[in-house]
């Protein structure tokens, strides 16, 4: 049997209103900017932050699908983070693909020894073109690093081998296996109605022990489902934003609130950017640009 990894404890107040939230992406790369790296490090720069990188992963993907992915030796993933935490004091991290089970346990370690205030697990398991960004005999891992994070994201199909039953389609049912993963782990979680077959998009906080705002323990986020192909990358650039915001905000509704309002308008606008043939990119600045825009 895998050894139990140690959690670090999860944070007590890691609000902080007066300092450029300093956010480390750990991640996979997409040379296409969508996805992985690319995008949070566009996410944390539109949500106010200061970016930072460690790459787990070398993925030669685009908006239509992944080629081939190149993991580095796993002594030179700790190399990037600890030369990171030697210097630069991490006010929150996103981690998002993760590939294998010793890239997971290397990231492990790190954070047992370097725990930023904000940790925010985006278990990236499977891509919308349907490629595994995540090796198959690492979900015991990753199961395990869940217990290290502060808030974590799944889709639907990553919530329910988290909670390990089946995918579910109703909304009901994704909040209880939210619940259930919840407890399961002593985590925040962010559940998310990206892949569900409806005209509304909600995602909701669930928290088992009621500690998000007057002792509840789901907090829903409406939304409109945006028609379009452009939600590549979905996932990676709400996860980074909320590593972003939870600093200057008083809890994780605030930050979610935020980050949606924020990730719908992006989203709204990716085609505009014509990229690519196949699921393009969202479009991480367009409240910036119309602020800018002089027509
Ligand atoms: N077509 C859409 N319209 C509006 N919001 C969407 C759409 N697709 C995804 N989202 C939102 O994007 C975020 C990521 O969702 P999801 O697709 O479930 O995750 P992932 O990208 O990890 O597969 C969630 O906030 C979800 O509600
Ligand atoms: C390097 C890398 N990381 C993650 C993903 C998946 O991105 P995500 O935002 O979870 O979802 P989709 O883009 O698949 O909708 C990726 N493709 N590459």
């Amino acid at each position: 049997m895998r050894p139990r990894l140690s959690a670090a404890p999860r944070s007590t107040d890691p609000t902080n209103h007066r300092q450029t939230p300093r956010v480390l992406s750990i991640a996979g790369t997409d040379p296409t900017g969508g996805a992985g790296i690319q995008a949070d490090l566009k996410s944390i720069a539109a949500n106010g932050g200061y970016g930072m990188a460690v790459v787990t992963a070398l993925v030669a993907q685009n908006t239509m699908g992944v080629r081939s992915v190149h993991i580095p030796p796993v002594e030179f993933l700790t190399e990037q983070l600890d030369s990171v935490s030697d210097d630069v004091e991490i006010d929150a991290v996103k981690i998002g693909m993760l590939a294998n089970s010793a890239i997971i346990e290397a990231v492990a370690d790190w954070l047992r020894r370097q725990r930023p205030p904000v940790v925010v697990l985006d278990p990236v398991m499977v891509a919308t073109s349907g490629d595994r960004l995540l090796d198959e005999r690492a979900v015991d891992a990753i199961r395990e690093l869940v217990r290290h994070a502060d808030l974590v994201t799944p889709n639907i199909p990553e919530l329910a081998v988290l909670a390990d039953e089946a995918t579910v389609s109703r909304w009901d049912d994704v909040l209880k296996q939210a619940h259930r993963v919840s407890t399961t782990y002593g985590v925040t979680v962010l559940a998310k109605g990206g892949h569900l077959d409806d005209r509304y998009a909600p995602d909701a906080l669930v928290d088992a022990a009621g500690q998000l705002s007057g002792g509840r323990d789901v907090v829903e986020f409406a939304g409109e489902r945006i028609e379009t192909t452009n939600t590549h990358g979905t996932g990676c650039s709400l996860s980074s934003a909320l590593a972003t915001l939870r600093p200057r905000s008083p809890g994780w509704e605030d930050a979610v609130d935020q980050a949606k309002r924020w990730l719908t308008e992006s989203i709204a606008h990716g085609a505009e950017l014509q990229v690519g043939h196949g699921n393009g990119p969202i479009s991480h600045f367009a409240g910036l640009w119309a602020a800018h825009d002089p027509s």
